[in-house]
């Protein structure tokens, strides 16, 4: 075993109460003492595939089960331990008692078209009525990203759309403390999902959870749920009344022996529906024989970080470990300067025998990647990346490589069939063209990502031409059913043909004809499709020497790029990260001051250049959110101003937790890049009292020796 328990981690592994909660600091080690008890319970002669331990991440799932081969249990019996999220779970319980999957609506993007519908649909009977109401319907992505966010928290809260005897929806509202409209809107939706035969219509994320709690919870049908001896919950803090539903009949099923950690300052998903006064106040009510039991040290890092942190949170935190944490500031003066402080840090870190694999980037917000991803691909440095999309692959510099790539009419410039295709997806996205998921899949796309020749083609066949009534019709088509649809159409002909109605036949096909003449597209597909011929008449008329940068930034504005990111995207943020992203993909190219077709080759070559170079050891840029439940033993927290983090706009304390979560991360040195201007640097970073945190650790570190 790597580790040698401590008596707080052998109470809780050895406890006999039939519940065990701990809720505790971060890096006081739950992980580690829910992976102990897992083992203890494998000792004793648990049955491993009798044992569940139920996450809110994937990546915490991943983390626990890594977690008991690091502390001893062998990997073949680890694996037979089934660690997964509750959504997982409930998903696998309702495909097997359902008998189908239904669609899995992974995005906003995806779920916005029924949301829509819906509110098309309500809006019309709502102006029917003899007095039409004033309802809260979201038309625009920003509200729709907001009723969406609504819904789930509502669902977490366990609220069923269907009324009480006598009831109204705006008592129903009122009692919620949402709009009236929110509430009508949520109804229909989840009338619409419901569908009307076995299954529903389509789940997003959390659905199956509310749904298996739904079922769950009015008892009317048997639900056949795994049978688990042990059931083990991580990150108790996530919780919220529907897991809490699912949590209370798993428990109940195999007459369950339960151990569940957390962190009270560890919320940061309350979008998402975690809340903590409800593990404050209703978690665990009426279970008998509980204990809760203590970790009051930090193993993770030394007493330095300890006492930031507890400056940092106000509350009592205490190291375990005898180490001494690196902690610092690093001024900057601008992103891209802070971006190259990071990446000269991974060099020194690298210099002195650290291992890339264990240093990461934690970042507040996905856009934050852009300078520090041109920094890395410049410094020759391999990167990762959780809870984010690199720049590169990200839609919107996707269809700008493809606009290079067809202002010079050099396909090869995009390496690999599997990225000319995401091009091609992302040309049809930002053309807005209205093509079926279907389509997507269609093997001309395909065959042209293949072929490089072929894009010219896809260009003018396909983006440049008005779409007529006849493509509006087969878009729901595959290339086979069309197909298919094209024969059935010349046996008919024929067929009427034969039989001298011949008349009847030319009909038919000037009808066809006219169909596939008659121009028939959305006014913002048109004005897409003009705006792109114009973009490119731009690109291949300039002089072949024309610095990239000025091109880009002109066809980004003709492109009016910034403006159908908000027609495209829900969340705000998403749209706001386009303009971000796009900027950085011209700071790239000005950094460099090479001509368009050099700067395509660049990019290319410093594309496959990084895929070698991950190869062989990289970097983690990530999110906080992914890297909630990790540790590194370097960690560069960059871009700590007001305004970033906290990040305007979002709720402080919730703030202060996502802060708290990415400090926490380290094992032996953290480094806190921040403005060279005082009055900007981040509250949380002054909270921290740095320079009192270090002095006094060290006299800590240094009384143990
Ligand atoms: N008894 C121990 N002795 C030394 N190190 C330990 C001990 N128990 C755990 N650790 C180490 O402490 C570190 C933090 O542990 P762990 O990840 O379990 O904490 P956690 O409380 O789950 O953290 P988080 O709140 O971030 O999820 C890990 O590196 C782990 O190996």
């Amino acid at each position: 075993m790597g580790i040698a328990p401590t008596d707080e981690q052998i109470a809780i592994q050895t406890s006999r109460a039939r519940h065990v909660i701990a809720m505790a600091n971060a890096g006081a080690a739950k992980t580690t003492t829910l992976a102990l008890r897992i083992a203890e319970s494998i000792t004793r002669g648990v049955w491993p595939e009798s044992i569940v331990a139920l996450t809110f991440s994937s990546e915490a799932a991943r983390v626990l089960q890594a977690r008991l081969i690091e502390i001893g249990v062998d990997a073949k019996v680890a694996r037979r331990v089934r660690c997964v999220t509750f959504d997982a779970l409930a998903q696998q319980v309702l495909n097997d008692f359902e008998g189908v999957q239904p669609p899995f609506l992974a995005s906003n993007e995806a779920l916005a078209p029924h949301v829509r519908a819906t509110v098309a649909r309500l809006q019309l009977e709502n102006a029917q009525r003899r007095s039409p109401r004033e309802l809260w319907l979201p038309e625009h992505n920003d509200l729709i990203f907001e009723f969406l966010t609504l819904a789930r928290q509502i669902k977490a809260r366990m609220v069923r759309p269907e009324l009480d005897d006598g009831e109204t929806i705006e008592e129903r509202a009122e009692l919620l403390g949402i709009p009236e409209g929110v509430f009508l809107l949520y109804r229909h939706l989840e009338r619409e999902r419901a569908g009307d035969g076995v299954g529903p219509r389509w789940r997003t994320e959390f659905d199956a959870t509310y749904d298996l709690a739904c079922l769950l919870q009015a008892g009317e049908v048997q639900v056949p749920l795994p049978e688990y001896r042990i059931v083990i919950v991580d990150e108790l803090q996530d919780m919220n009344p529907a897991t809490y539903v699912v949590l209370e009949h798993l428990l109940a099923r195999g007459k369950a022996f339960f151990t569940g950690a957390g962190d009270f300052d560890q919320v940061i998903h309350r979008w998402a529906g975690a809340d903590v006064n409800f593990i404050r106040s209703q978690f665990g009510q009426g279970w008998r024989n509980v204990e809760s039991l203590p970790l009051t040290r930090t193993y993770r890092h030394g007493p330095v970080m300890a006492l930031a942190t507890a400056a940092l949170k106000n509350k009592a935190v205490v190291s375990g470990r005898v180490h001494e944490t690196r902690l610092r500031l690093v001024p900057y003066a601008d992103p891209r300067d802070a971006a190259d402080k990071v990446v000269a840090d991974i060099l020194d870190w690298k210099s002195r025998g650290g291992q890339l694999d264990a240093c990461a980037v934690v970042l507040r917000a996905p856009y934050q990647s852009i300078h520090i991803e041109n920094a890395l691909l410049e410094a020759g440095i391999g990167w990762r990346v959780e809870g984010l999309e690199s720049y590169l692959l990200r839609s919107e510099i996707l269809m700008l490589r493809g606009v290079i790539a067809f202002a010079l009419e050099d396909y090869e410039s995009i390496p690999g069939v599997d990225k000319r295709l995401k091009v091609l997806h992302a040309l049809l996205l930002w053309q807005q063209f209205d093509w079926g998921a279907r389509r997507l899949e269609d093997s001309a796309l395909k065959t042209a990502a293949a072929q490089p020749e072929l894009f010219d083609a896809f260009l003018k066949g396909l983006l440049l031409k008005p779409q007529t009534r006849a493509d509006k019709q087969a878009r729901h088509l595959s290339d086979d059913e069309a197909a298919e649809a094209d024969a059935r159409f010349l046996e008919k002909i024929n067929a009427l043909r034969q039989s001298g109605r011949g008349e009847e036949a030319n009909t038919l096909l000037n009808l066809r004809r006219a169909d596939a003449e008659t121009i028939d597209e959305s006014s913002a597909q048109r004005n897409a499709r003009l705006r792109l011929e114009q973009a490119l008449a731009m690109l291949r008329a300039a002089p072949a020497d024309a610095p990239a940068h000025a091109l880009l930034e002109r066809a980004v504005d003709m492109l009016q790029l910034r403006r159908v990111a908000r027609d495209i995207f829900i969340a705000p943020s998403r749209a706001l990260m386009v303009t971000r992203s796009i900027e950085g993909f011209i700071d790239a190219s000005r950094r460099r001051n090479l001509s368009l077709h050099d700067f395509a080759h660049w990019l290319r070559k410093a594309e496959v250049r990084e895929a070698r170079l991950r190869a062989a050891g990289a970097v983690l840029l990530c999110t906080v959110e992914a890297a909630k439940g990790q540790e590194f033993q370097a960690v560069m927290l960059p871009y700590l101003e007001a305004g970033a983090f906290p990040m305007a706009g979002c709720d402080r304390a919730e703030e202060s937790n996502r802060f708290y979560v990415a400090i926490t991360r380290v094992r032996d040195e953290l480094s806190l890049y921040v403005p060279a201007a005082a009055e900007r640097v981040s509250p949380f970073v002054e909270a921290m009292q740095v320079g009192k945190a270090v002095a006094r650790g060290r006299l800590q570190v240094d009384a143990h020796f």
